[in-house]
């Protein structure tokens, strides 16, 4: 992404904003913390903070966000660092979008329309972007309502890059924006039943499936990389990764695995984006071993893991086997950071990326939970049960095979309830 940097330090200045944000006694996270993550994804974005302003506040304003006396507040913070804009640590509604800008008289950008400009200006695939612009255009469809176009010639928020739902904003009125919603996501559901097709061969085959889950910036994408050489994208940045990306491994007991890297979760998650990837976290919901990868160095860590579970469970992938990864050890501050694991876990590792020893680690976590989902069986199948002989083929990682007079012998390790449909055969190894 440094072409995208580079677009927006030369051609153009690179845009600044002031910080707003509430924070309610019953917040999650303290709204500084959450201000530094803000802070993050506009850099993300390519443009930069130049002040904050917090106002103590059970729930945002509901027509303002902040109330009158810190709007004024906000008004002479622009004056003074002159900012091109501010950006809110929430989702506003449209009625606090339109008075906010009408107040201020700067571009008025909230959280969602931020993270929404990053995956935009990230998506690779075809998939990835359609799912973007869907996302996109269900959050233009409920601003444009009462506010004419006026919004929807705002076009990118932060980026200089518009694409996809950008680019033809000014001649989408409601009625094409919905037409474009539906034709995505008809095209999406497609996608969607191609990619259960290639699942079901999958599970046909019972190739063990890993998912590497985590928070944003976690090291997913890192320890995908060195596993499988794959090249996909790692960077020090929020929302490296959008598309889902698989791959086989071998794992050091000699089984193939697959292994899925996956888009990062994000604290206030816009929930647009959330349905929309929901068909590619798909992937997640059918894997057998969940590793949960955690920044440790983060400080945030403890909540980051939080939001992750969350997510897991939303999508239905609450009561998967776990690995957790305590990832950046070698980093400072990452092995004293005492982080609780809020679930049941099977085995927690603290791991570097970057370590050969550390990643083998891992691997032989994962065959330690494999084995005891699966089972080796000795059998000797007579001749006439061909299809026995079939499925144990399919279903089972064959050890030893040899043509006996009497019939088929098989070594073969296989999940249990395979095991237990040959068992009648069960012969000394
Ligand atoms: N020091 C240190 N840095 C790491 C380690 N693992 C990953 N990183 C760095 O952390 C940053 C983020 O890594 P990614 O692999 O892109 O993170 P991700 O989880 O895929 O992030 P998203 O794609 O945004 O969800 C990169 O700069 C990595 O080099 C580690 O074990 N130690
Ligand atoms: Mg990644």
């Amino acid at each position: 992404m440094e072409t995208d940097k580079r677009a927006v330090e030369t051609q153009e200045k690179v845009q600044r904003f002031v910080l707003l944000a509430v924070e309610g006694d019953a917040a999650p996270i303290e709204a500084e913390k959450s201000l530094h993550e803000l802070e993050e994804l506009l850099e993300t974005a390519g443009a930069v903070s130049v002040g904050r302003i917090i106002q103590k506040l059970d729930s945002p304003h509901p027509k303002t966000y902040l109330g009158t006396g810190k709007i004024a507040e906000v008004k002479e913070k622009i004056a003074e660092t002159g900012a091109d804009g501010v950006i809110t640590d929430d989702e506003l509604t449209p009625v606090q979008l339109k008075a906010l800008t009408d107040q201020l008289g700067v571009k008025v950008v909230d959280r969602t329309l931020l993270i929404l400009d990053i995956f935009s200006q990230r998506a690779v695939t075809k998939e990835g972007m359609m799912q973007v612009e869907l996302a996109q255009l269900n959050y233009r469809l409920t601003r444009l309502t009462g506010l004419g176009t006026e919004l929807s010639r705002q076009g990118a928020a932060v980026g200089t890059h518009t694409r996809g739902a950008g680019e033809t904003k000014l001649e989408l009125d409601r009625r094409h924006i919905r037409r474009r919603i539906d034709m995505l996501n008809r095209q999406l559901k497609d996608m969607e039943q191609q990619r259960g097709l290639l699942r079901s061969q999958r599970t046909e085959n019972e190739i063990p499936v890993l998912a590497l889950v985590g928070y944003t910036n976690a090291g997913k994408s890192t320890l995908f990389n060195r596993f499988t050489n794959a090249g996909v994208l790692e960077e020090d940045k929020l929302f490296a990764t959008l598309d889902t990306t698989t791959r086989k491994i071998l794992l050091p007991s000699g089984r193939e695995a697959l292994l899925t890297d996956t888009v990062g979760f994000i604290h206030k998650l816009p929930h647009q984006l959330v349905k929309a990837f929901r068909a590619t976290l798909e992937e997640v919901v059918y894997a057998d071993i969940l590793l949960h990868v955690v920044d440790a160095s983060d400080e945030k860590a403890q909540l980051n893991m939080t939001v992750t579970t969350k997510a897991m469970e939303d999508l239905g992938a609450g009561d998967k086997p776990v690995v957790t990864l305590l990832n950046k050890q070698d980093k400072a501050g990452a092995s004293e950071m005492a982080v609780h694991v809020p679930y049941a876990s099977e085995e927690i590792l603290k791991i570097s990326a970057f370590s050969d020893e550390d990643r083998h680690a891992v691997l032989e976590a994962v065959d330690r939970i494999l084995d005891a989902q699966q089972m080796e069986i000795s059998v000797l199948l007579p001749y006439s049960e061909g299809r026995l002989h079939d499925m144990i083929r399919r279903k089972g990682q064959i050890l030893e095979e040899e043509f006996r007079e009497d019939g088929i012998f098989l070594r073969v390790r296989t999940k249990k309830k395979y095991a237990s449909m040959v068992g009648a055969f069960q012969v000394q190894a």
